[in-house]
């Protein structure tokens, strides 16, 4: 079986990877035992410089790496390479801040007692294609800085740049096994979850996809982190700047074109200020250019696969049927999907109610803003969510009564490494980045002395 790297705005074919088989595999895991053993040993220092250096080469080659994310997957090259960048960032985060962060933890009891965190073994990651390098350094800086190794199962038409990743570690000094890219099948996922060298799995993901590899974790007894799906609101209220609101919701919608599960989905707009904002946004929206994403002042290039574009035309079609009313774009050729937004949805909209992964953005009229939140919340999902209105202290307030795992007041929603990212309901458990992104494949263990 052959994975097929395909350049979404060509068509072109341009690199084909074989699947591992089952002895391949097999290797691999027993190359991360082995290496597991050594790297668990060493000292921070030691993880910390093989780290930088990672950075460094990310950093030195962030225009081949861009172009290679770019051709696999079609997001345009300034984004791709600020990609790049944005993952080097994080490398140096943790290489800087891991030691701090896994310090022991004593606690205040009549005898000496403390917690230490030990590294566990591999983490599985299975990751998506929408940041194919961000996705990965996310967690794997900070499992490695750990002492922990890692598997990278990647998506199938971002091979090449799972490669390249694990090139860029070798370059970097770290040995052989620390990070490894296994390009496998479905089938196989759960011979490597039950390996006895694999600690944990991590996934980024659909909801199904997540349903499924949690499952097997749960069966094989692994500790689990689930980044699922999102539709986050946009919460704009009567005394928000909306021509800031519009500006922002606009690149937060079509970044990406449209592909990442923290963009926003559902624009919850009160109603006396609902007019302005819809032409405000749809006046932005339709002045993106969209094109090839290697040009220059492209702004949006083509959804990653021809699939994508399907389901997301599906969901218009069914969206306008349902009452939803198209206020810019709707066409689409190919993979290129025009920036879109229709108005007047509502809960039962299938718009609404599922995510869309591709540039359309719904706007959804409320009453007031209790009215907002309650319509924010009435969702399956609660990854991210935003809230504009210029008085702040009663924007935190509302923020507090959303059901998200992060919430942005007057700001474009975005993961940072020093913030814990991740969400609740449908849209997954567990946190990556911050410290408790480190913690979650630990083994947190404590030491009592009498
Ligand atoms: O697709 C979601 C990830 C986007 C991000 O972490 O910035």
């Amino acid at each position: 079986m052959i994975f097929k790297s395909i350049n979404p705005f060509t068509k072109e074919v341009f690199a084909e990877h074989e699947v591992l088989t089952n002895i391949q595999l097999n290797k691999k895991l027993q190359l991360s035992e082995s290496a597991f053993k050594k790297w668990k040993t060493t000292s921070f220092q030691e993880r910390a410089g093989k780290m930088q250096k990672l950075a460094h080469v990310l950093r030195e080659n962030k225009g081949k790496l861009g172009l290679l994310i770019t051709n696999e997957m079609g997001k345009i090259l300034p984004e791709s390479i600020a990609e790049v960048e944005k993952s080097a960032g994080n490398c140096d985060f943790y290489a800087e801040n891991a030691e701090q962060m896994l310090k022991d933890e004593y606690y205040d009891t009549s005898f000496k007692s403390i917690s230490v965190y030990d590294p566990m073994g591999a983490v599985f990651a299975i990751m998506p294609w929408n940041y194919p390098f961000w996705q990965v350094l996310r967690y794997a800086a900070p499992a490695i800085m750990a002492g922990n190794v890692t598997l990278l199962k990647h998506a199938p038409n971002v091979i090449g740049c799972a490669k390249a990743i694990e090139s860029a570690f070798l370059e970097a000094g770290f040995p052989e096994g620390i990070f490894q890219q296994i390009s496998i099948d479905i089938p196989q996922v759960e011979s490597v979850i039950a390996s006895d060298i694999v600690c944990g799995v991590t996934l980024t993901g659909s909801e199904m996809a997540g349903s499924s590899v949690a499952s097997l974790a749960g069966k094989h007894i692994k500790k689990s982190v689930m980044e699922l799906g999102g539709s986050d609101a946009f919460i704009v209220l009567n005394d928000a700047d909306l021509e800031k609101a519009a500006t922002v919701a606009t690149q937060s919608r079509m970044l990406n074109a449209g592909q990442a599960c923290i963009c926003a989905k559902r624009f919850i707009v009160t109603e006396k200020v609902a007019d302005k904002f819809a032409a405000l946004f749809a006046q932005k929206v339709q002045l993106l250019k969209q094109g090839n994403p290697l040009q220059e002042g492209i702004q949006m290039g083509p959804l990653a696969r021809l699939d994508l574009a399907d389901k997301l035309a599906k969901q218009l079609e069914k969206s306008l049927q349902q009452g939803a009313k198209l206020i810019v774009g709707g066409e689409r050729e190919n993979c290129n999907f025009q920036p879109t937004v229709i108005d007047f949805v509502d809960s039962n909209n299938v718009a609404f109610q599922e995510e869309t992964f591709g540039p359309l953005a719904t706007i959804i009229r409320a009453k007031d803003s209790n009215d907002a939140v309650a319509i924010a919340n009435n969702h399956r999902y609660g990854l991210a969510a935003a809230i504009w209105s210029e008085d702040r202290e009663n924007a935190l307030k509302l923020a507090r009564n959303i059901e998200a795992g992060n919430v942005f007041v007057n700001s474009l929603v975005r993961s940072d490494s020093r913030i814990p990212f991740g969400g609740i309901k449908k849209s997954g458990y567990g946190r990556e980045l911050g410290t408790i992104g480190i913690k979650e494949f630990m083994n947190m263990k404590s030491l009592i002395i009498e």
